[in-house]
Parts: C-alpha cells; structure tokens; sequence
C-alpha cells in the first residue's frame, strides 16, 4: 500500500493555506491527506487532494448540537477520519468506548478511520506504556474489520514537544500493535515529526506513513516530509 502522510491541521489553517497547498506535487508510493479544521472541507472539493476530518459523531444525525457525521463528511468527499486524538480523549472526554462507536460508524459509511493511541509520559517510564497501549487497541478497535482501520501511534509525550522516541522505541510499538491485530492493519507514527526527523522515520521497517502537526501547516516543510516517504 502507498504511505500515508497525513496532515492534522487541528484549529489551524486558513483559506489562504489551502490556495498554497493546491501545489503539492503527488510523490510516487506516497498518499498525501490533508484533515483541515471541517469548515473548510468542502473547499478542497475541486482539489485533486485527498481530505478527512478530525472528528465525527457515533450517530448518522438527530439532535447533537454542534456535531458532524460521518455521512455528512462521506458527502463531502472525506476519505479518512482522525478519531481518538489524545487532544479530543482528554480535552473532550473522549473514551475507547465511544471511539470505537465512530470508528463502526465511519467504517459503515466508507470512511477509514485512523484511530489514535499513545500512552503518557508517566506511562512510559515507569514501564506501564505496553499495557496503556494495549487496552487503547483492544477497546478502541472491539469488532471492526482489521483491514479497514489505521492505528495512529502518537505518545502524549511527543506531541508538540519536539522530542520523538527512538526509531527501536518505535519498532517496539509496531511489533506490540502486530502482535495484538496482525499485519494487515496499517501502522502510522505522530509526534514532532518534522523535515529533519521524516527520512529516519521512513526506514521503520513496518511503519506505513505519519501523521503531521505543526510541521504540516506550512506547505514547503509537508512536501519534503512527502519527499522523504518517497518509494
Ligand atoms: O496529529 C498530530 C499530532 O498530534 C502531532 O502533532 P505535532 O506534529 O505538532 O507534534
């Protein structure tokens, strides 16, 4: 499969940067995907780019003030749906439980869900990171069909900080998510990855693509980022 290289542009972006982002040159072997804030989603209609949302509801519609299904962003073109950031499990509640009832429902709608696991600094160096990661698959991906989902690996500890974990470190995570789901489902890193980190990053044997922060707002930094994936 081509690499994804996602863009999560959380609250960021403007109408100006999706012009400026009309210039990213496709890269053979790569598959570039922008998630703007979803106001803007329709604008990239009558782009030749792919698009997703950051978000969704766990129903198809009713009365949820404020919200957007994933038949609404199927409508709109949407091909991915980030679901889980550790932005929305801890700034809005979000548990496994209902992750995993808008992963069913982007899957049923033709959507693939990239759904975000990451385990906390405390976690991770007192050992316990192996086990925070496991239950996070194991109740985030209950029932859904292992070929239609990306597991997103993004340790808290790494998002926006600017420290990464080693490119073993990171090994070790793919080996423990094959080990619980097999192979067939694509594995993606985030956190601090940037222009200078992206060529390391893509010799992870096992690793099929990132998901980008900071480092995917401006358009030169993502396409060297793309360039690094390059088959
Ligand atoms: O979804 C993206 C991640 O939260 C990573 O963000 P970052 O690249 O700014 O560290």
């Amino acid at each position: 499969m081509k690499r994804l290289i996602i863009a999560n542009w959380k609250m960021n972006g403007s109408i100006h940067l999706i012009q400026e982002f009309r210039s990213l040159k496709k890269i053979p072997g790569t598959e570039a995907i922008i998630c703007p804030p979803a106001c803007y989603l329709p604008l990239f209609s009558d782009t030749l780019m792919k698009f997703g949302a950051q978000n969704c509801h766990h129903a198809n519609n009713g009365a949820f003030t404020g919200e957007i299904s994933a038949l609404h962003l199927k409508e709109l073109g949407c091909t991915y749906v980030i679901l889980g950031h550790s932005e929305r499990r801890t700034q809005f509640n979000e548990t496994d439980s209902v992750v995993n009832h808008k992963a069913a429902k982007a899957i049923e709608h033709g959507l693939t869900p990239i759904i975000c696991i990451g385990e906390t600094y405390a976690e991770r160096h007192e050992n316990r990171f192996e086990q925070a990661l496991l239950s996070q698959i194991d109740r985030s991906t209950h029932g859904l069909p292992r070929h239609q989902y990306v597991i997103a690996y993004e340790p808290i500890w790494s998002i926006g900080t600017g420290l990464v974990p080693t490119s073993n470190d990171i090994q070790t995570v793919i080996n423990l998510i094959q080990q619980r789901l097999g192979t067939h489902t694509p594995i993606i890193y985030g956190g601090s990855v940037n222009d200078k980190n992206a060529a390391d990053l893509s010799n992870i044997p096992g690793l099929n693509g990132i998901l980008v922060g900071g480092a995917s707002l401006n358009v030169t930094t993502f396409q060297s980022i793309i360039d690094a994936f390059q088959a």
